[in-house]
C-alpha cells in the first residue's frame, strides 16, 4: 500500500469511529444491528467490497438491508461475482475489519490482508461496487457511508442503483459479470418473458378462470413496490398487492410479511374475513423470502400456512415430472448417458413431514446448517439443485452442463419432433432456469413460478397445501448471557457445548411421539433459537418450552 492510499484510508476512516462496547459479526446474512450504530460497519464493508472487486476483477454488490427485522434495524451484506453470498473465506476478515478499534488498526489490517491476498492498490486495475438498499429510512445515510468506504480505495467506483430488492441486486451483479443484460428493466423483462413462455406451455385443459386472483402481502417493504412494476408486464395473472409500503399503509415488517406469517401463523394486517379461502402470499422486507397462505378465519386469526418446504415440494414435483417426460422409454436415445442429478437441500428447520414426503417421491434430500450460503453451495453440486429454508428463502440452481444439454436437446427436438411432449418439457425447464433467480432466493420470481406450476397442475392453494400434513411445530427464542457458548454439529441438530445440554434435550424429546427438537445460536439476533416438532400442537409447544427452560438453566441469566 503506498503512502497516498494509506493517507486517504486513514483520513476517511477517522470520520467513522466504531461504536463502543459492541462486537459485530458477519453472521448468517451479513452484519445487522440497530441502524444508529452501523455507519462505521457499512463504511468498512464498502472498503471490503472494493477489495473484493480488485481481487476478483469483477463487479461486486453491496446491499443495505435488515430484511425481516424491525424498521429501526439495518444491515449490510456483500454479493460475490457469481451473484451469490460473499465467500465464507473472507468472513473472518469482514469481522476483523468491522471490529478494528481505530483508523490506524484498520489500515494496518487492510494492508496485511491485501498483501496476503495479492491485491495491489492504485494499479491499472479498477474496482466497481454496485449499491442497493431497501426502503428503510436509515438506508440513505448508510449508503453514503458505503460510498465513502468504496471511494477510499483508490481506483474503486461506487455505482448507486437506488432502492432494490436484495435478489435484484444479486441478479444484476451476476448478469453484469456474465456480460449479459443487467439493468433492472432487463430483470423485469427476463422474468416476465420466461413467465409468458411457461404460461404458453400450460396444457390447455388446465386453464383457470380469469377471476382467479392472487393477493400479495408486500410486508410494507420494497417487494410490494417492485411487484407493482412487474405486474404491468404480466398477462394472465391478476395480482393485488397489499401492505405495499405506500404512505400510511403501515410499518415495515410490523404484523406483516413472510417472517411474521411463517413464525406466528396468524392473519397479517391488511387481510380480513373477505379474503377467506383466497390464495395469498407474503414477501419479507427485502423480498428474498416467500410464503403462501390462505385465511381460515379472521375472527380466530387462523391461517393455513404453505411454507418454504411446500414451495420446495411443488418445485421438486414439477422438475421431476419434466425430467421424467424427457426420460420416457420410447425416446430411447435420450438421456441414457446423461442422467440428470436432482438434489434437494433443506435445513433442520424443514418440517419433518416435508422431508418424508420428498424422500417418498424418491428424491435425494440433504441437510446443511442454517443460512442460504450453505444451502446454495450444496445445491450447486447437482445438475439441478433445489434448496429452500422453511421460512421461504430458496431457489433452483441449474448447472452449466445441464443447461447446455437442454439447449442441445431443444435444437434436436425442434428438427425431429416439434411440438412433442419432450420438447415442451425441455422448453419448460429452460424457461424455469430463466425465470428463477439463480443468484439467490427471490420472492418475485418465486411467485411467478409457483403461479405457473399451480396452473400447470390445475391446483388450488388448498389442493397444494394437502400434498402432506405439516407436523405441528413451535419456535422459541431464549435470551442468554453469551450465545457463542453454544457449539453445534451435524447440520446444527446436536449440541456439543455446553456439555450435558444435548442429553437434557434428548430426554425431553423422548417423552413425545414424533418428537424432534434442536437449539442453535441465531446468526442474526442475540438469542438462542429453540425448535420443536411433535404429533400435536400442545406437545410441540410443551417440548419447545421445556427445552427452552434447559437452555435458560445452562446459559441464561439464572432466572429459572
Ligand atoms: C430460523 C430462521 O428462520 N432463521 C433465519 C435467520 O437466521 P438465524 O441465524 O436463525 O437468525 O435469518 C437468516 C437470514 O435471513 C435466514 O437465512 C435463517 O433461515
Ligand atoms: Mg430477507
Amino acid at each position: 500500500m503506498d503512502e497516498q492510499q494509506r493517507r486517504v484510508l486513514l483520513e476517511s476512516a477517522s470520520r467513522f469511529p466504531i461504536p463502543q462496547g459492541v462486537k459485530l459479526s458477519y453472521g448468517t446474512a451479513g452484519f445487522r444491528a440497530d441502524a444508529s450504530i452501523l455507519s462505521s460497519t457499512v463504511f468498512r464493508v464498502g472498503i471490503l467490497a472494493a477489495l473484493r472487486s480488485l481481487k476478483t476483477q469483477s463487479v461486486i454488490g453491496l446491499m443495505i438491508t435488515a430484511s425481516h427485522n424491525q424498521v429501526s434495524d439495518n444491515g449490510v451484506k456483500v454479493a460475490d461475482p457469481s451473484g451469490g453470498m460473499l465467500t465464507q473465506e473472507w468472513e473472518p476478515f469482514a469481522d476483523a475489519l468491522a471490529n478494528a478499534v481505530d483508523a490506524e488498526h484498520l489500515v494496518q489490517m487492510i494492508s496485511e490482508f491485501a498483501k496476503k491476498e495479492n491485491i495491489s492498490f492504485g494499479g491499472v486495475q479498477s474496482a466497481e461496487v454496485l449499491l442497493g438498499r431497501d426502503t428503510r429510512p436509515s438506508g440513505e445515510s448508510l449508503l453514503e457511508a458505503a460510498k465513502q468506504g468504496i471511494s477510499s480505495v483508490v481506483g474503486a467506483v461506487a455505482t448507486d442503483l437506488g432502492i432494490l430488492t436484495t435478489p435484484q441486486l444479486h441478479w444484476i451483479v451476476r448478469s453484469r459479470n456474465k456480460s449479459k443484460k443487467s439493468s433492472e428493466t432487463d430483470y423485469f423483462e427476463q422474468l416476465s418473458s420466461s413467465f409468458r413462455c411457461l404460461m404458453d406451455l400450460i396444457p390447455r385443459e388446465m386453464t383457470i378462470s380469469e377471476t382467479d386472483e392472487l393477493i400479495v402481502d408486500g410486508a410494507n417493504g420494497v417487494g410490494g413496490e417492485k411487484l407493482e412494476e412487474l405486474k404491468k408486464l404480466l398477462n394472465g395473472l391478476v395480482i393485488q398487492v397489499r401492505n405495499s409500503g405506500k404512505e400510511g399503509e403501515g410499518v415495515l415488517n410490523q404484523g406483516v410479511g413472510a417472517d411474521f406469517v411463517q413464525k406466528e401463523k396468524v392473519v397479517p394486517s391488511g387481510f380480513g374475513q373477505n379474503d377467506v379461502g383466497m390464495r395469498c402470499a407474503s414477501l419479507d422486507g427485502d423480498a428474498d423470502r416467500l410464503v403462501y397462505f390462505h385465511v381460515l378465519s379472521k375472527s380466530d386469526n387462523k391461517i393455513e400456512l404453505v411454507d418454504g418446504d411446500k414451495i420446495l415440494s411443488l418445485f421438486a414435483l414439477f422438475i421431476k415430472e419434466q425430467l421424467s417426460i424427457l426420460n420416457k422409454k420410447e425416446e430411447k436415445e435420450i438421456n441414457d448417458d446423461h442422467p440428470v442429478s436432482l438434489g434437494i437441500v433443506q435445513t433442520a428447520y424443514a418440517n419433518g413431514a416435508s422431508t418424508d414426503y420428498l424422500k417418498q417421491l424418491g428424491l435425494e434430500v440433504v441437510f446443511t446448517p442454517t443460512g442460504v450460503k450453505y444451502l446454495h453451495e450444496k445445491a450447486s453440486e447437482y445438475d439441478i439443485g433445489i434448496y429452500f429454508e422453511a421460512n421461504g428463502h430458496g431457489t433452483i440452481l441449474f448447472s452449466e452442463n445441464v443447461l447446455c444439454w437442454l439447449e442441445t436437446r431443444n435444437k434436436e427436438l425442434a428438427s425431429t419432433s416439434e411440438g412433442s411432449e419432450q420438447q415442451k418439457s425441455v422448453k419448460r425447464l429452460l424457461a424455469v432456469s430463466e425465470l428463477i433467480n439463480q443468484a439467490v432466493g427471490d420472492a418475485l420470481s418465486g411467485v411467478l413460478l409457483v403461479e405457473t406450476i399451480l396452473r400447470h397442475m390445475g391446483w388450488s392453494i388448498q389442493r397444494w397445501s394437502e400434498l402432506y400434513q405439516d407436523l405441528p411445530s413451535r419456535q422459541l427464542k431464549v435470551k442468554v448471557v453469551d450465545r457463542t457458548a453454544v457449539i453445534t454439529t451435524n447440520a446444527e441438530t446436536e449440541v456439543v457445548k455446553p456439555s450435558g445440554l444435548q442429553e437434557a434435550i434428548n430426554s425431553e424429546t423422548a417423552k413425545y411421539p414424533k418428537g424432534r427438537s434442536f437449539i442453535r445460536p441465531s446468526g442474526t439476533e442475540d438469542v438462542i433459537r429453540v425448535y420443536a416438532e411433535a404429533s400435536t400442537q400442545e406437545a410441540a409447544d410443551g417440548l419447545a418450552k421445556s427445552v427452552a427452560q434447559h437452555v435458560d438453566r445452562f446459559l441464561g441469566f439464572g432466572t429459572t
